[in-house]
């Protein structure tokens, strides 16, 4: 039996509400799956897709009397974790049920500690909200939004992505999880606070969620990092004729990749990173990067990428 932290990524959960439901749908077969063959699983979950639209709305809805955004980016990304969190909890009990496992499933809302001089601030790079194209960039440019294209599949919005620092939830998590209880948790990044004399207070920002899941994972001791994404395996030349889909990746080999920038920014690059993190801290752990169909087999080193130290 092994413990895993499991990390749905935002994009695969797709960009509506129903397309999210059928995606948890399948999301809670492949850990009801792990779960049945013994395994120990934390899940986490990105939310860029999904801050980005529960911000839009929230923008459209309502100004305050300055006519300035009523609802702040963090209390989306807080938003984004009940929405996310209670879809995959409740798909998760249903898929147990439907099996006869009796498996507690919890949602935690959790706060992730960033540093406030982290320069992610003056540089954002996490892509959040839908997909546009180069016309439709430049008008949101021209409102004051920074676009990025990203990866080759349009342009995005970009917010700060400061790292994460501390999990202030985790001892209620390791609580839960010593008790099996199935922990649903850091969704989204967690959501961004600092330290202030007044103790922790949000701020706007959106944290990789595949950073704050290998600062989970090493916290938790697990024994593998499973980032589920919609790619079945990472590749080299990725969108060109001379794709190369890999294997297996070495830190070695990897660190090589990056310096070419074979990894796009704000989509790839960080779950390479959170990856050789999380392995080169206990060369006996693995880090998986796959689909949510092939997780199973990935786990078996039969499909998906497997990262190690
Ligand atoms: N070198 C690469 N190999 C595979 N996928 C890549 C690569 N570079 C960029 N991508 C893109 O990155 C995506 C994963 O990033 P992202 O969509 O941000 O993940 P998430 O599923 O966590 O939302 C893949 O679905 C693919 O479209
Ligand atoms: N917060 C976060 O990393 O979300 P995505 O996985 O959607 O990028």
């Amino acid at each position: 039996m092994a413990k895993i932290v499991v990390a749905l990524g935002g994009n695969a959960l797709g960009q509506s509400p129903e397309e999210q439901l059928a995606a948890v749908s399948k999301a809670a077969t492949a850990i009801v799956d792990l779960i049945a063959a013994g395994h120990k699983l934390i899940i986490t979950h990105g939310n860029g897709p999904q801050v980005g639209m529960i911000k839009k709305a929230a923008d459209c809805a309502h100004k305050n009397e300055n006519n300035a955004p009523y609802i702040a980016l963090k209390e989306c990304g807080a938003m984004s974790q009940g929405y996310i969190g209670y879809h995959l909890q409740q798909a998760i009990e249903n898929e147990c049920c439907k099996r006869r496992i009796k498996q507690a499933v919890a949602a935690i809302t959790t706060q992730v500690e960033v540093d406030p001089d982290d320069p992610a601030f003056q540089h954002p790079t996490k892509p959040v909200g839908n997909f546009y194209t180069e016309a439709e960039a430049q008008r949101m440019s021209e409102q004051g939004f920074i676009m990025q294209e990203d990866a080759g599949r349009g342009y995005r919005q970009v917010v700060a992505s400061p790292l994460p620092v501390k999990i202030i939830e985790l001892k209620v998590i390791k609580t839960l999880v010593e008790n099996n209880v199935l922990v649903i948790t850091v969704g989204g990044g967690g959501i961004p606070v600092i330290k202030t004399p007044e103790g922790y207070q949000g701020i706007d920002a959106v944290i990789d969620k595949d950073n704050s899941s290998a600062l989970l994972a090493d916290a938790v001791d697990a024994d593998f990092l499973l980032i589920l994404t919609a790619v079945e395996k990472v590749a080299i030349n990725f969108n060109t004729p001379a794709q190369q889909n890999l294997s297996r990746l070495d830190y070695a080999t990897a660190e090589k990749y990056i310096a070419e920038g074979q990894f796009a920014k704000g989509s790839m690059l960080p779950k390479i990173q959170a990856c050789l993190n999380f392995v080169h801290q206990k060369p006996e752990r693995k880090a998986v990067i796959t689909n949510l169909f092939t997780a199973r087999e990935a786990l078996q080193g039969n499909n998906g990428t497997v990262i190690t130290d």
